[in-house]
């Protein structure tokens, strides 16, 4: 059988973070999770869906039962049917006894399916009956069992795409769709950052690694990267700073040296989420004020003025301030050359 865990972790307080997205979030599953409906969590890898999962399963009537998380990825050859489904002895060579399969074993709790959108389609053919009927019935047997277990689903691919473009049954894919739920990029949700890299400290603490806390520099610098690899990356850097850590407060630079190694570190941003990342950095560092703005500026003027104030709210991080004003960490070099701020 492919399931990774049968039993529920105690629930603990689960998604952290108070952005605008996380807080509706938040709600969203709260209103859902009472009911016994499917449910299909969207998002890019590493973003939280399987904790949205089990936030799901916590918040319902079911979370005394198991919740069982699979990898649909995984179900591929002879055995996935079995797999999902269990078997009977003598079913197929080597079935040498009886054995329950994931939705048995998910009875009167909560059955993940994560990845749902790498499921090959005989496969879906025959999870779209059990979801149906909500009867189960084991390779080699012709005997159903009934089964009582709330399906909540996941993947980071568009399923609508794929089932115009034949890849995923219609039918199950509005089967599985009648929650949606969506856990936004990181990226989306910069203002999320300081509290995850809190709880994530406090955990490898936790763990036996060093306690560590972050500069203001070094929040502003996790604040402004793109994270192609969501929460988890962010975890990742976390756990590397801590072990390379010299200090119990981990710099801004120290944070920049490993983020250069990752990818994406130069991505300009939109203008939206320029916007919304500068109203969410902490803090400006103290340093003095801007000289007051003469009644009429040049353009270049202008720019200095602009570029001097993005430097202060990125504390100097330059690949930062580069995202914040939509260019490249080349021509921001450039610029503050040209200015005479090097
Ligand atoms: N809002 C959050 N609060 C606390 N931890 C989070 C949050 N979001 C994600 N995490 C943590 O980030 C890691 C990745 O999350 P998770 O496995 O749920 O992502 P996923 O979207 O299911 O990834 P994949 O698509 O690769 O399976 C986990 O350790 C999870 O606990």
């Amino acid at each position: 059988m492919n399931a990774r865990r049968l039993a529920s972790p105690p629930h603990t307080s689960g998604l952290v973070g108070s952005s605008a997205a996380t807080c509706r979030l938040r709600a969203e599953i709260a209103r859902a999770a009472p009911f016994a409906s499917n449910v299909l969590i969207t998002g890019p890898s590493g973003a939280g869906k399987e904790l949205v999962a089990r936030e799901v399963h916590a918040l319902s009537a079911r979370a005394g039962g198991p919740f069982v998380p699979v990898d649909c990825a995984s179900l591929v050859g002879e055995l996935m049917a079995s797999q999902l489904f269990g078997h009977v002895a003598g079913a197929f060579t080597g079935a040498n006894c009886d054995a329950v399969g994931c939705f048995q074993a998910a009875n009167g709790g909560t059955l993940f399916l994560d990845e749902i959108g790498e499921m090959e389609l005989p496969l879906q053919a025959k999870l779209l009956r059990v979801v149906q009927e909500r009867v189960v019935t084991p390779v080699g047997s012709y005997a159903g069992r009934p089964i009582d277990v709330r399906i909540v689903a996941a993947t980071n691919r568009n399923l609508l795409r794929e089932v115009r473009e034949g890849r995923f049954r219609e039918d199950l894919y509005y089967r599985l769709h009648v929650v949606h739920l969506q856990a936004s990029a990181l990226r989306d949700r910069p203002d999320d950052i300081p509290a995850l890299a809190a709880t994530f400290l406090q955990q490898l603490a936790g763990e036996g690694l060093p306690c560590c806390t972050l500069s203001l520099e070094a929040i502003a610098a996790l604040m402004a990267y793109a994270w192609p690899g969501n929460v988890r990356q962010l975890r990742n850097v976390l756990e590397q700073s801590v072990i390379e850590a010299a200090e119990p407060t981990i710099t801004g630079r120290s944070i920049e040296r490993l983020l250069e190694e990752e990818q994406y570190y130069d991505e300009p941003l939109t203008d939206e989420s320029a916007k919304e990342l500068a109203a969410a950095l902490p803090s400006p560092p103290l340093l003095p004020p801007l000289p007051a703005s003469p009644a009429w500026m040049t353009l270049a003027e202008l720019e200095r003025e602009h570029l001097v104030r993005t430097l202060e709210l990125t504390y100097f991080n330059r690949a930062a301030a580069a995202r914040l004003l939509g260019i490249s960490r080349q021509a921001l070099l450039r610029k503050i050359e040209r200015h005479g701020l090097a």
